[in-house]
């Protein structure tokens, strides 16, 4: 970000690193990226996954950088430089407040909403920012109020870039934020400084060891949502094993599920009497000793626990039942999730399961949606937890009539070895359709399915892109499913 106004770099490392006189200029940008330095950026080299920001040193210098902080982790000397470097210990524990003092602690000002959890985060933050005034979201689909969305790389950007747009969004007088925080982020210090009054979480089942390695240390990154210094409200699903953890933290919780009242504590959320019918989800709502009817026109039970999490959020803000649910009984299916290809005799949903979770959640809730038969076109991401990829077959196998395995974003790997990986899960595997080609299973499904049929288009959901080792090419399975829907209809 470029300031029209510098910082000193005195300032900016005060209490982190000695910056003397000799030493001391303005900054006015930061970034964790050597290819975006120019004079002025303080450049902040951590150590990552695959390599260490210190190895940019001379290009940043080059580019005319005006100075480096470097993370002092398992490196012990930097190369001489005309500029000046500070080698700082636990330099990530440090990243909040850097970014506040460069760009103003802005989300102070903000009702910032932290929403955590396997599955449903864009879901629930969209349906907040669809039933709140002056609201914005950053996350999977992109960042920005929702009639102004700009893309995004990740689900939550670098510690830098989240500061950034929060400073953007502040300049458009947004009010609220609700923001996907992934694990990831949550391991990598992306939210340090943040001031969330309120965080949510969804669920929590199996995904990303390929990262975390196991399900107690990914359980333990999400938990630090919920210990952050200054919150006001958690909002957790006590329908979920880590919700019912979650819950047991002190101060301002709000805890929901869907069942009956006495299933749950006095007090908590309950949505009771739900109905799924094709055109979407009626509930009576419960809090607190009052009462009020949801009627929203999403699909899925699973959404329903998504409403809930997004009515908690509202109500932790200051909402009341009535006003909170008025809204969002008018929310609208998100891009991409249970989402309704057209009009047809045959029900056709691209959704973006992508965990075994997820798979299982939406295959159960389309059987409540179908009356014959289900059918799944599913793949796996490459370069991602490759433990889910049997799990998902197994999942697709029982909860599915017909199964069609296809490619989901190989990326690096070898799809053959990604399908190889699938495979192994089935119990049948004779009875799987193997199709590499995206659009051609899809075909295949929509074409075999009679009325009564439900196609289910699991894995990529919004994506515009099939990603290949050798670069990304345009693909959605929205467009094709439409295509060929339409075609099968002449
Ligand atoms: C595993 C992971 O999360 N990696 C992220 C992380 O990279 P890293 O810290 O491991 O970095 P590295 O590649 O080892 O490089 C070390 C340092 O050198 C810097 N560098 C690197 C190259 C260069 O030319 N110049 C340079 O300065 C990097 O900015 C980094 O600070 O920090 C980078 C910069 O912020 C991210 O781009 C990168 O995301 C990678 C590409 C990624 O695919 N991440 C996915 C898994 C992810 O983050 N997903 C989550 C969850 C999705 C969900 O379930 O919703 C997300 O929030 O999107
Ligand atoms: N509450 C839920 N419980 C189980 N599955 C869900 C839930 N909400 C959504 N899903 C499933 O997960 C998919 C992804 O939903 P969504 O995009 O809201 O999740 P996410 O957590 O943002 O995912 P990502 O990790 O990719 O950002 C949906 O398409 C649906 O299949
Ligand atoms: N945010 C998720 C998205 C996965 C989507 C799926 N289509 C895939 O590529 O695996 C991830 O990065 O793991
Ligand atoms: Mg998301």
């Amino acid at each position: 970000m470029n300031k029209l106004f510098p910082t000193k770099l005195s300032v900016l490392l005060e209490g982190i690193a000695q910056v003397t006189p000799a030493l001391e200029c303005d900054i006015t940008s930061i970034t964790l990226d050597s290819r975006e330095a120019k004079a002025g950026t303080l450049f902040v080299a951590l150590k990552g996954t695959q390599q260490h920001g210190l190895n940019y040193a001379n290009d940043v210098a080059k580019q005319g950088a005006s100075a480096i902080v470097w993370e002092k982790d398992g490196i012990t000397e930097s190369s001489e430089l005309n500029i000046p470097q500070f080698e700082i210990t636990n330099l990530r524990d440090f990243l909040g407040e850097i970014s506040n003092r460069f760009f103003g602690s802005v989300s102070e000002s903000l009702n910032m909403i932290g929403i955590t959890g396997t599955d449903g985060k864009t879901s629930v933050s969209h349906f907040i920012a669809q039933a709140m005034n002056d609201s914005a979201v950053i996350g999977t689909l992109g960042i920005g109020s929702l009639d102004d969305l700009q893309t995004a790389t990740h689900t939550t950007p670098d510690v830098f870039s989240v500061h950034e747009s929060l400073v953007a969004l502040k300049a458009k007088n947004i009010k609220t934020v609700a923001m996907e925080v992934s694990s990831h982020a949550l391991d990598q210090g992306r939210v340090a400084g943040v001031a969330f009054d309120v965080a949510v979480l969804t669920n929590l089942s199996r995904d990303h060891l390929d990262y975390h390695k196991t399900l107690e240390a990914y359980a333990e990154a999400k938990e630090k949502l919920f210990d952050w210094a200054g919150l006001k409200a958690i909002v957790v699903n006590l329908d979920d094993k880590f919700g019912r953890k979650m819950a047991l933290k002190s101060g301002g919780v709000i805890a929901y599920g869907v069942g009956q009242l006495t299933d749950y504590p006095e007090g908590s959320l309950v949505a009771v009497n739900a109905k799924f019918t094709h055109k979407g989800i009626s509930a009576d709502i419960h809090f607190a000793g009052k009462q009020a009817k949801l009627n929203a026109s999403v699909l899925g039970r699973f959404n329903l626990s998504n409403l809930l999490a997004a009515l908690g959020a509202m109500l932790a803000l200051g909402d009341s039942l009535e006003s909170a649910l008025a809204r969002l009984n008018h929310v609208e299916t998100v891009a991409g999730r249970m989402e309704k290809v057209a009009d047809s005799d045959v029900l056709a949903v691209v959704d973006y399961a992508h965990t075994p979770n997820a798979l299982e959640t939406v295959l159960k809730a389309l059987r409540e949606h179908t009356e014959n038969n289900l059918i799944c076109v599913f793949g796996c991401g490459g370069d991602r937890d490759a433990g889910k990829r049997p799990m998902m077959a197994q999942i697709a196998e029982a909860n599915a009539d017909v199964v069609i395995v296809t490619d989901d974003n190989p990326r690096t790997e070898n799809p053959e070895l990604i399908m190889k990986d699938i495979v192994a899960g089935f119990i049948n595997p004779s009875a799987a359709v193997i199709e590499h080609d995206r659009a051609s299973a899809i075909s295949k499904a929509l074409t075999q399915a009679k009325r009564g049929d439900t196609v289910l288009i699991a894995g990529k959901g919004h994506e515009k892109v099939q990603i290949l080792a050798t670069g990304s090419i345009p693909f959605s399975d929205r467009e094709h499913a439409n295509k060929v829907l339409l075609e099968l209809a002449a």
